[in-house]
């Protein structure tokens, strides 16, 4: 088995669980096109990336996505309660490239 299949994982993820820190910019009608092609084709939108931490004390994860912003917007339209996610096991220095010192404390 490779590292990578016990590092990466690809599931259905609860939109409410996964943190979006950062705001999107997005192209309205790529949105819109994504809408459809979930509606029609679902299998045709790749998952987004997950970036998973495991907190200090370990009962503590979270879950924080920072691109895929327009996948996510059309599922957020929809309605729909999960999204396809390629969850990263990821530490506290990973989120800082992203956030720098707006990095929350992992509890
Ligand atoms: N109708 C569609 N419009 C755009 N992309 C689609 C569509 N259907 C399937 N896809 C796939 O969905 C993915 C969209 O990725 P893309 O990088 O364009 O946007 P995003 O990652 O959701 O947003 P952002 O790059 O702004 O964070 C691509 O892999 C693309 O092939």
């Amino acid at each position: 088995m490779s590292i990578y299949t016990s590092l990466i994982s690809v599931t259905e993820m609860p939109i409410s669980v996964i943190h979006r820190p950062l705001p999107s910019y997005l192209d309205e009608e790529k949105v819109i096109s994504l809408m459809e092609t979930l509606k029609k084709n679902s299998e045709d939108v790749p998952p987004i990336d997950v970036n998973w931490v495991v907190g200090k004390n370990p009962d503590n994860n979270y879950y924080m996505a920072f691109g895929g912003c327009h996948r996510w917007e059309a599922h957020k339209r929809l309605g729909l309660p999960t999204i396809k996610a390629r969850i990263v096991k990821s530490t506290p220095q990973d989120i800082k490239v992203y956030l720098g010192s707006s990095t929350p404390e992992f509890k």
